[in-house]
C-alpha cells in the first residue's frame, strides 16, 4: 500500500517538531506535520519561555534591594512597563516560532496550519478539509489546563492567560500547590501584584521531598504572597470590576483577578481516537509502551499526552527517540526514573533529581547529607533567607540516589549533578572532586557526616 507520508505527526510542540525534523532531515522519512495554533507549542510559545523570561522580569525589585545591600544606596527597580515588556515578549516568542517553521523547512517537513484528527489507523483529516495517509502517525498534542469545576469558573484566567493580559491585577488569587502555582505567584508578587496562594493542602509541591516542600511554602510567605493554605474556593462571583472568591469553609475575600493553576490533562478530546484502537489511560493519557508505541502498531504517540514525565526535554527526548527507532533504525527508549527539574521561585530555586529522601527510606537503608545556610551573598545584603542541599545516599551501594537543591540558580546547578548522578557516582565520588570556592556549590563534594541515617533496620 502507498502512503502521501511515511510519517504525520499531529502536534507542533516540543516532542512533535523534534520527531519530525529528525525522521525527515536524518532519516530521509516524508514528514507532513498539522499544528492547529502556534509552531512551537506549549512551551515556546505558552510555557517554560515566556514564563521563564516573567521570572527574569520580576525579580528587578529583589535584586535592587540586594544592591541597596552592597552599598548602591539609591537603587530602585523604578516603575514596571507591563504593555512595554508584554509587547516584546510576544516579539520573541513571534521570533522563535519563526524558528521552529523554518527549522521544519528546512528539513524537508509539510507544515499544515490545521488541526488534525484520526480517521483510521493511516489516515488523518485536516480542519481544512483534506486527508492524508502515512504509513506511521506520531500523536504529540500535549495538554490542556484543568479547571476543578467550581460554579463561576470561567470568571478566572489559565497559565495561557497570564502571559497576554491588558494590566496587571491589583490584587490577584493564584489556585493550586504545583510547578505552575508556585512559579506564578513568584512572577506576580514580583511584578507588583498583592498575590495570595490558596492550596487546599499544608503545603506546596506535593510529590517533590518533604523538607524542600516546606522550605519553598516558606519562602513564598517570606517574598509576600498570603499563603492560604488548607483552603479551597468554593465558587466564584462577578463583584462589580472584581471578583469574590468564596472557600469551602464560607469565609470570602476579593481579588482583582483569580488564575487557577490546578494541573493539567491530556488533550485527547476530538481527536478521533475512537476510530483507532488507541488505548487510553485513567486520566485521558495514551497508553504507550516504553518504544511509545501504541495498541496500535502503526500509532505512536510522545510527550504530555502520555503523561509520564511532563517535561519539555522528556518530550523531546521521547520524540528524538521515536524517529531514530522507526526511521533509523537505531532503536532508543527513552529512561524516564532519573530526569532532573527545576521550580524557578525567588530568592532561591528549587532543583531535584531521583529520590526524595522519604521514597529513598522508603526502599531501605540510607543516609541523609545535608546543609542549611544563608547564602554569603544574599546575608551581606541583610536576608535572612535560608538555603539547604541534600543528597540522598544508599547506604550499601554508597551510590547518590537524590539530589535536592533549594538554592538560587538550582536549575543550574542540578543539571550537572544530573551527569554525575546518570554515570552513578557515589557519595565517595562526589567528595573526591575538588570543592571550587568560594560557591554554594561547593557543598555538594564537602559533607562529611550524615546529619541522619533512616530506611531499613533503622526505621
Ligand atoms: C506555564 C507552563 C510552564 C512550563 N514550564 C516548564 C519548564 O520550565 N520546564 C519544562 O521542562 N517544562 C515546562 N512546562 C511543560 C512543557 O511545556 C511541556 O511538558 C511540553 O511543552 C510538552 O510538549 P508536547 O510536545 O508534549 O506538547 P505541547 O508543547 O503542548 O505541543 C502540542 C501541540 O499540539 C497542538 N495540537 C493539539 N492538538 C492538535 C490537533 N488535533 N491538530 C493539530 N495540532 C494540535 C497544540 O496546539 C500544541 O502546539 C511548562 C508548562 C506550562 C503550561
Ligand atoms: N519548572 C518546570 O519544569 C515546570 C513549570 C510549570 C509546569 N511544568 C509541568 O507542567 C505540569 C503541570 O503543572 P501544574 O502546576 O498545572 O500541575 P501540578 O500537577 O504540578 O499541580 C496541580 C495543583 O493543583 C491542585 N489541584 C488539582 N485539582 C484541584 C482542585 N480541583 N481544586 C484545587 N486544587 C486542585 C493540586 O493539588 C496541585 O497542587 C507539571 O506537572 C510539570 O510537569 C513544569
Amino acid at each position: 500500500m502507498s502512503f502521501d507520508y511515511d510519517l504525520f505527526v499531529i502536534g507542533g510542540g516540543s516532542g512533535g517538531v523534534r520527531a519530525a525534523r529528525i525522521a525527515s532531515s536524518q532519516h530521509g522519512a516524508r514528514v507532513g506535520i498539522a499544528e492547529e495554533s502556534r509552531m512551537g507549542g506549549t512551551c515556546v510559545i505558552r510555557g517554560c519561555v515566556p514564563k521563564k523570561l516573567m521570572i527574569f522580569a520580576s525579580t528587578a525589585p529583589a535584586a535592587a534591594a540586594e544592591a541597596r545591600g552592597y552599598g548602591w544606596a539609591e537603587a530602585t527597580a523604578g516603575r514596571f512597563d507591563w504593555p512595554a515588556f508584554r509587547d516584546k515578549l510576544h516579539d520573541e516568542l513571534s521570533r522563535l516560532e519563526g524558528l521552529y517553521e523554518g527549522g521544519l523547512t528546512a528539513a524537508g517537513v509539510d507544515i499544515h496550519h490545521a488541526r488534525a484528527t484520526l480517521v483510521d489507523h493511516h489516515t488523518v483529516e485536516l480542519s481544512t478539509g483534506e486527508r492524508f495517509t502515512a504509513k506511521h502517525i506520531l500523536i504529540a498534542v500535549g495538554g490542556r489546563p484543568s479547571l476543578p469545576g467550581i460554579p463561576g469558573e470561567e470568571l478566572g484566567m489559565i497559565s495561557d492567560d497570564l502571559f497576554t493580559m491588558e494590566t496587571l491585577p491589583r490584587r490577584v488569587l493564584v489556585v493550586g500547590g504545583g510547578f505552575i502555582a508556585c512559579e506564578f505567584a513568584t512572577i506576580l508578587n514580583g511584578l507588583g501584584s498583592d498575590t495570595t496562594l490558596c492550596y487546599r493542602g499544608d503545603r506546596l509541591l506535593r510529590g517533590f521531598d518533604e523538607e524542600c516542600r516546606a522550605l519553598v511554602t516558606h519562602q513564598l510567605e517570606d517574598i509576600g504572597v498570603t499563603m492560604r493554605l488548607n483552603a479551597n474556593p468554593a465558587r466564584l462571583d462577578r463583584d462589580g470590576d472584581a471578583i469574590r472568591v468564596t472557600y469551602e469553609d464560607g469565609s470570602a475575600e476579593t481579588h482583582d483577578a483569580v488564575m487557577f493553576a490546578t494541573g493539567r490533562h491530556p488533550y485527547t478530546a476530538g481527536l478521533g481516537l475512537e476510530n483507532t484502537g488507541v488505548k487510553l489511560g485513567r486520566k485521558g493519557e495514551i497508553v504507550v509502551d516504553r518504544w511509545s508505541q501504541t495498541a496500535v502498531p502503526s500509532i505512536f504517540a510522545v510527550g504530555d499526552v502520555t503523561d509520564r514525565v511532563n517535561l519539555t526535554p522528556v518530550a523531546i527526548r521521547e520524540g528524538h527517540s521515536f524517529a531514530d527507532t522507526v526511521f533509523g533504525a537505531q532503536p532508543r527508549c527513552v529512561d524516564h526514573d532519573l530526569v532532573a527539574s527545576a521550580v524557578y521561585v525567588r530568592p532561591h530555586e528549587l532543583g531535584t533529581i531521583g529520590l526524595t529522601e522519604e521514597a529513598a527510606a522508603a526502599q531501605g537503608p540510607i543516609e541523609v547529607y545535608a546543609a542549611s545556610f544563608r547564602p554569603m551573598r544574599s546575608l551581606f545584603a541583610g536576608s535572612e533567607a535560608r538555603a539547604m542541599m541534600k543528597l540522598v545516599v544508599c547506604a550499601d551501594t554508597r551510590r547518590v540516589l537524590g539530589c535536592h537543591l533549594f538554592v538560587p540558580e538550582a536549575g543550574e546547578m542540578i543539571q550537572l549533578v544530573a551527569v554525575a548522578m546518570g554515570m552513578g557516582a557515589t557519595k565517595e565520588q562526589f567528595d573526591a572532586a575538588m570543592a571550587v570556592h568560594p560557591t554554594l556549590a561547593e557543598e555538594l563534594v564537602t559533607m562529611r557526616t550524615p546529619v541522619r541515617r533512616a530506611g531499613g533496620a533503622v526505621v
